[in-house]
């Protein structure tokens, strides 16, 4: 797994290959990789964070987020490289196929 920080032309290449294979709603805020989800209820938007906090574990990569009720606001960095990586882009994909069993 590459831990190195991304060039700014690597994030957009990756960015627009998330996108397409998803949803489009992923973005560059705060220099961060987000998505704001929007679930049925609670239950479900805890069930999708319970999946991806054992996936976060597992592979010692976190998520920054923040829940309201049905939303999960989600923003991923890499802080060892203070910057985006591809640790980022595959944490995204996780929850992309998390977000779609819930
Ligand atoms: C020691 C431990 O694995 C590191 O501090 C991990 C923990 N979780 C992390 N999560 C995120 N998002 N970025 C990191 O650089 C990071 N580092």
């Amino acid at each position: 797994m590459t831990h190195r920080k991304l060039e700014q032309h690597e994030i957009e290449k990756a960015l627009n290959q998330l996108n397409t294979e998803t949803s489009q709603d992923w973005t560059i805020e705060d220099e961060k990789l987000s998505k704001s989800f929007k679930f049925k209820n609670f239950q479900h938007a805890f069930g999708f964070m319970t999946m991806c906090a054992i996936y976060a574990e597992k592979q010692g990569h976190h998520p920054e987020w923040f829940n309201v009720y049905s939303t999960v606001k989600i923003q991923l960095t890499t802080h060892d490289v203070s910057g985006i990586s591809h640790k980022d882009f595959d944490l995204a994909k996780q929850m992309e196929t998390f977000a779609s069993c819930v």
